[in-house]
């Protein structure tokens, strides 16, 4: 089976259900932050300070490539999607679903406790100008599927759904 990439806004859930999905598809995960914070050796928010936001964006770019592309689910970063050529790679190398979550419901779920530096703000409206920002760019994934107010269990079953329609003769 190809790659299957979870993509989607900080606190959509990409790296709680890729877990989940690993299990029930009896898959290996891979997230790419905790990739990149492996293999850098640093926390995301020291990534930020130290080597600035365009490093990590390289790194991003640079360790999705070297990924597999078959039999594996990639739960990526918040900010994949910005770099066009991550979109095209994802969409020619797996299937992509974007987990999509109401922001209201994201600012709930996600706290700022300083592990995300986009989220260290006062300033609510620049977290929703972001959300707004990337909206499109998201929305270009094979599926969407709305996490806002549904379970772990029950958003496993629909991407696992949608994989099913697939097999038997779907198109992407
Ligand atoms: N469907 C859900 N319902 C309620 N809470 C959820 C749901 N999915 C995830 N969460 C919670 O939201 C928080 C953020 O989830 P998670 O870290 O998986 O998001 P993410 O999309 O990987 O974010 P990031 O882009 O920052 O890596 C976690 O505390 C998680 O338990
Ligand atoms: O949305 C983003 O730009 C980010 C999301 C997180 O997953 C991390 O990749 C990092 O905090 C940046
Ligand atoms: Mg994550």
């Amino acid at each position: 089976m190809k790659a299957i990439y979870l993509t989607g806004f900080m606190g959509a859930g990409k790296t709680t259900i890729g877990k989940a999905l690993s299990e029930t598809l009896q898959l290996p995960v891979i997230d790419t932050d905790e990739y990149i914070i492996q293999q850098v050796g640093k926390t995301i928010p020291a990534i930020f300070e130290e080597e600035g936001e365009a490093t990590f964006r390289q790194y991003e770019r640079t360790f999705l490539r070297e990924f597999p592309v078959n039999d594996v689910i990639i739960t990526t970063g918040g900010g994949i999607v910005i770099q066009e050529e991550n979109r095209k790679w994802m969409k020619e190398h797996g299937i992509v679903f974007n987990l999509y979550c109401e922001i209201d419901e994201v600012f709930s779920r996600v706290s700022i406790d300083g592990s995300r530096p986009l989220l260290k703000t006062d300033d609510k409206s620049k977290v929703r100008n972001l959300f707004e920002s990337r909206s499109a760019f998201y929305q270009e994934a094979h599926f969407t599927i709305d996490t806002t107010y549904k379970n772990i269990e029950e958003i496993v079953k629909e991407i696992q759904n949608k994989l099913k329609n697939l097999e038997s003769g779907d198109n992407v």
